[in-house]
């Protein structure tokens, strides 16, 4: 291997810049500290100035995660650049990223400024930045849709006001692969500088172009390739990480590029992040979708029996895929669940591995058969503890059928006692989600609910997600169960509980109108 790319990764900032997704502070610090066990090179932590939330989460993310250098995104403004320096005052490694537009349209219908202007506001901002570290990113957005010798202007003054990195993005995802190639290399050989800093890309994936994009760039010289987990990102989301580092992985013969990326590490990230954003990841995608190491046809079965390479080029063990196998049962201890979790790579503190153990053994209880996938969702979808959420389900009981009006009741256990409520609904799961918003004693305002198999099989266990809104935000909760309509439940709950923990239920209980 002859080089190392670096693996900026953005999930926390263009990540959460997904539409309906909103992450509070200890889910990203959770994802912060997956990313920095996946090996990232640099995690965007966020964009301080955008709230106090994030200005928090992104403190915390300095404070508390080490390794990776931790990245604050500052538009070219002394408030935003002074915010960001503060929010990662406490990192080992902290870096400032500084940006502003350079296209056209951008100048005179966003910005409204001119060329000249843009130039100097760049060299200020990345003057200023570098006042507080050592360490500064500068991005010129829409850089694709720029004039390429305006462009290698301001990365000139960039780089003579002291950006460590320049980042080209491909802002709308406008590209195409061998245009973006020759961009790189026309700003490598003109940019005054060019030579002594990282060449960063960050390709949006608009036309389904951004790894194609990131690929082409390496090939001309990017050391830095800008990426989130799963895709997630603005619109039609960003480059996916682990689909970079199995490109680069698999395809190391053409590339002879490595990454310092643990790829073992890659399907659990991965569905965390989808765990706590509320995003499900589409069956057939690339390197982590469900079908992505499915086979089908007979053909292919045939050759896959004789030899797994006729139709894989990626062994799913490489990317810490669990195998598919019966693990443990009713009769298992917990040494043995224990062990079959370090095994799965995850190092739990006591009071966690208790909790899984007892959610294990109800499990064993209702399920034949207990496979890896199935502990790996448990370890996912953490139950609230006793000290966390404002409300259980400590009780359900559905009726439903073709002739009858679907009725629910529930209990929910709170700090304060228990409150039970029942609802008719159209459908078991309606009429249970409204069993619980009269408990709860607020209107809760249903985005979006999905339901699916962990694994397969009539007693498999249900996985589903429920995103809710307040205020413009949304909060997404999961739930488990071999009974889906319990899923629905725990995950409306715990919706409902991650809600209220950033919007308090005094203000919830006061906009709906009560005390
Ligand atoms: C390509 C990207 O992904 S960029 C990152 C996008 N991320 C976000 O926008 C995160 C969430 N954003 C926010 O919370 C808000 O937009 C904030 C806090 C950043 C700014 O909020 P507001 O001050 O209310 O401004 P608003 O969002 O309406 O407009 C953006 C302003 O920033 C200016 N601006 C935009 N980009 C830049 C930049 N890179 N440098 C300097 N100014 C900029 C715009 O011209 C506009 O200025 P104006 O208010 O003088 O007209
Ligand atoms: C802030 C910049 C790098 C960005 O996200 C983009 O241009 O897409
Ligand atoms: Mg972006």
């Amino acid at each position: 291997m002859t080089q190392t790319i670096k693996i900026f990764d953005t999930t926390l900032r263009d990540g959460e810049q997904t539409p309906g997704v909103s992450l509070n502070a200890n889910e990203k610090v959770e994802i912060a500290l997956a990313l920095a066990r996946l090996k990232v090179d640099i995690i965007e932590a966020g964009f301080p100035i955008a709230s106090p939330g994030d200005f928090a989460a992104v403190s915390r993310i300095a404070a508390e995660v080490k390794g990776p250098v931790i990245a604050a995104l500052a538009r070219a403004e002394k408030t935003d650049i002074e915010t960001a320096a503060k929010a990662i005052a406490a990192a080992e490694r902290p870096r400032i990223h500084t940006f502003i537009a350079t296209s056209d349209i951008h100048l005179e219908y966003k910005l409204r400024m001119s060329r000249q202007q843009v130039l100097e506001a760049a060299r200020d901002a990345v003057r200023y930045a570098k006042s507080f570290v050592n360490d500064v990113e500068f991005s010129a957005e829409d850089a694709t849709r720029s004039d390429w010798d305006y462009l290698c202007q301001v990365y000139g003054a960039a780089i003579a006001a002291g950006a460590t990195v320049i980042n080209i993005p491909d802002t709308v995802g406008f590209i195409m692969p061998d245009e973006y190639g020759a961009l790189i290399r026309y700003i490598r050989e003109n940019t005054p500088g060019a030579d002594k800093v990282d060449i960063s890309v960050h390709c949006h994936n608009d036309l389904g172009m951004a790894i194609a994009n990131s690929l082409a760039a390496i090939k001309h010289g990017a050391t830095q390739v800008e990426c989130t987990v799963n895709g997630l990102g603005e619109r039609a989301g960003n480059a996916a990480v682990e689909e970079l580092a199995l490109a680069l992985h698999t395809r190391r013969d053409y590339y002879k590029i490595g990454t310092n990326i643990d790829l073992k590490q890659i399907y659990r990230t991965s569905r965390l992040v989808s765990s706590l954003a509320g995003v499900i990841i589409q069956p057939n995608k690339a390197v982590v979708g469900d079908n992505a190491f499915a086979h089908e046809s007979g053909i292919h079965q045939h050759g896959v029996m004789n030899n797994a390479l006729t139709y894989e080029i990626i062994n799913p063990e490489t990317v810490g895929i669990p195998v598919n196998q019966i693990v443990l049962g009713k009769h298992s201890g917990r040494h043995a669940f224990e062990e079959r979790l370090r095994h799965l790579g995850h190092n739990l503190d006591k009071e966690t591995v208790s909790s899984l153990f007892r959610q294990f053994k109800e499990l064993a209880d209702r399920k034949k058969a207990v496979y890896d996938r199935d502990i790996e969702a448990l370890v996912m979808v953490k139950e609230p503890t006793k000290q966390e959420g404002w409300f259980q389900l400590a009780y359900h009981h559905v009726v439903s059928g073709n002739q009858t009006l679907a009725t629910a009741s529930v209990r929910l256990k709170t700090k304060e006692g228990m409150l039970e409520c029942a609802a008719c609904g159209d459908g078991p799961v309606d009429a249970v989600f409204k069993a619980v918003e009269q408990a709860v004693g607020f209107p809760v305002v249903l985005q979006d609910y999905q339901l699916k198999a962990v694994t397969a099989g009539q007693d498999a266990l249900g996985e589903a997600t429920v995103r809710i809104e307040q205020d413009n935000k949304s909060f997404s909760g999961r739930g488990l169960s071999t009974d889906v309509i319990e899923a629905s439940a725990r995950a409306y709950v715990n919706a409902i509980n991650k809600m209220l923990e950033t919007c308090g239920m005094p203000e919830i209980r006061a906009a709906a109108g009560g005390i």
